[in-house]
């Protein structure tokens, strides 16, 4: 699904009120009327709801929703930004509420603003997706205001009042939500973790917008869901023998690392590699027998073949000594290339190694690996273009890691949509690894592995939540879930 820039979803609203034939009003209570249902089925009808609408439509929205919930008996309160500017549809709706006996507090100034009781819920409907400047002035002390107040629950409508859809709000004050009703569609803003602290439970509401307009528009970034995954999720030929689902090599493992060679290994397998070599430290061959029979194994200085490999993983636990191994493998590699950890570790020191980085390789950095690769950037967005920028310039996937992992691949921007928190645990990334260049063994072309790879990864670790919390989820979990991660996409 492509993400859209807030001029693109103003235009959404536009095209639907023409092919629809509806007023920009009649949409307005489509979208109010969705956030009612919502409030009606998950708030508590004894709190007190205080309202607070900005002048343009997302304060529109709000004096809907009030209407609405008046007409429900919901106890509400109601607060406009005062001013003189305000667009027609916020205007037709004051209009309709000030007919009925509802009082209407006007914020002129922060001793205007309500005396909030405990317990309540506020709906933040002062600015959505036309907010166009940082908050200021009054509309920044009501910020403060309802942020230092924590109330039972914040209802942030379409967006967190203060947060720019599409492009960085780093430093600005937003109001914190709670629970995000969005219209229709995700926004980018959501994917950013430097937007974490304002951002709560998301639900998209489905205001029923044309249908064909997505398609028709062109965008750097798609979120990769369920849908994304199946559709280039190639299927195991029933005919099909070892040979067929490729020979992977993974170099891996040193000194105080042999669990992240073992992780990266196991997923590998798990994920359906039809043979897999390890070129690992000479003193876990034994336990790598034992543990994982399935996989065969070589000297660390043994010659490697370069053609007998569909694809090579180089890094997880490698350690930063392993000069020679991962120039040799720039140097000669014909096989599809993952490179992780320590791997882009001694390419970031070395730019030699640098400019032997193959096309299509698979980069896959934290930000940190990221920073000392590219470089260091003002904020989350444009950490983002650069890695879009990088995977242009040097013709590879990107992989950043992160709760949204991000996949730059061809100049476009791919936002995962699994995974949890419980895969903050070291070794969560090596099996990632594992996982990646397994997928690119049996044939799928490096975009492609690394999205699937990056979802499968997450979905594991979100169905092991059944059997585990998210502090309690250990990476070698994972592999008992990937099967029921794969029966997904069938
Ligand atoms: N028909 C439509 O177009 C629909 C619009 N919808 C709502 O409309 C919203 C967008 O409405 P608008 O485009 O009117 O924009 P907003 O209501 O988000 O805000 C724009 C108004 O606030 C002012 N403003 C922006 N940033 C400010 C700041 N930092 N400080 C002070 N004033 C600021 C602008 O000058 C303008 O007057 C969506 O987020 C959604 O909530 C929904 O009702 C769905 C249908
Ligand atoms: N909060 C989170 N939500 C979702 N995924 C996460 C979260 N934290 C970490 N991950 C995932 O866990 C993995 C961590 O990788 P990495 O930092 O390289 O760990 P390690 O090197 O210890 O294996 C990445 O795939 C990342 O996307
Ligand atoms: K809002």
């Amino acid at each position: 699904m492509k993400l859209l820039n807030a001029s693109q979803i103003h235009q959404w609203d536009q095209i639907t009120i023409q092919n629809q034939q509806l007023t920009s009003l009649e949409l307005m209570e489509r979208a109010a009327k969705k956030c009612v249902d919502w409030i009606v089925e998950n708030l508590d009808k004894k709190s007190t709801i205080y309202i607070f609408c900005g002048r343009g439509n997302n304060g529109g929205d709000g004096l809907a929703i009030a209407k609405l919930l008046l007409s429900l008996d919901f106890n509400i309160q109601v607060n406009i930004l005062a001013g003189e500017k305000s667009s027609a549809d916020f205007e037709a709706n004051l209009k309709a509420l000030k007919s009925t006996s509802l009082e209407i507090n006007e914020l002129h100034s922060a001793n205007d603003f309500p005396k909030l009781e405990a317990n309540c819920y506020v709906v933040d409907a002062l600015f959505g997706s036309g907010i166009n400047k940082p908050l200021n002035g009054l509309p920044l002390e009501l910020a403060n205001y309802l942020n230092n107040f924590s109330p039972k629950k914040v209802i942030a409508i379409d967006v967190p009042s203060g947060m720019f859809l599409d492009h960085s709000s780093y430093g600005n004050t937003i109001i914190q939500a709670d629970e995000i009703l969005t219209f229709q569609t995700y926004k980018q803003c959501f994917f950013i973790a430097e937007n974490a602290q304002y951002l709560g439970n998301i639900h998209v509401l489905d205001i029923g917008l044309d249908a064909e307009f997505p398609y028709t528009q062109e965008s750097n970034f798609e979120i990769t869901d369920a849908n994304f995954a199946k559709n280039i999720y190639q299927p195991r030929n029933p005919f099909g023998h070892k040979g067929t689902f490729g020979h992977a090599l993974l170099i891996a493992g040193s000194q105080g690392k042999y669990g992240a060679a073992l992780m990266a290994a196991h997923a590998c397998l798990r994920t359906g590699v039809g043979l897999l070599t390890c070129n690992f430290p000479e003193e876990i061959a034994m336990p790598l027998a034992i543990t994982l029979p399935e996989a065969m194994s070589m000297k660390r200085n043994e010659t490697i073949d370069w053609d007998k490999y569909k694809s090579i993983g180089i890094g997880p636990g490698l350690g930063m000594e392993s000069f020679d191994i991962i120039k040799d493998v720039l140097t000669h590699t014909k096989s599809p290339l993952l490179i992780d950890a320590d791997g882009l570790n001694m390419i970031a020191a070395n730019d030699e190694l640098k400019s032997l980085i193959p096309q299509n390789a698979i980069l896959t950095p934290h930000p940190k690996e990221f920073e000392r690769l590219f470089g260091k950037t003002a904020n989350e967005f444009d950490r983002i273009d650069l890695a879009l920028q990088k995977s242009q310039e040097l013709h590879c996937v990107i992989v950043l890691k992160g709760h949204n992992t991000l996949i730059a691949a061809d100049g476009v921007g791919y936002f995962n949509t699994t995974g949890n928190v419980g895969l903050a645990t070291g070794g969560s990334g090596d099996t990632l690894s594992g996982i990646i260049t397994s997928l690119l063994a049996q044939g799928y072309i490096s975009k492609n592995a690394a999205i699937l790879g990056v979802y499968l990864h997450g979905l594991a670790a979100d169905l092991a939540l059944s059997k585990q919390s998210v502090e309690s989820l250990l990476p070698s979990d994972l592999n008992q879930y990937l099967g029921m991660a794969f029966k997904s996409l069938g």
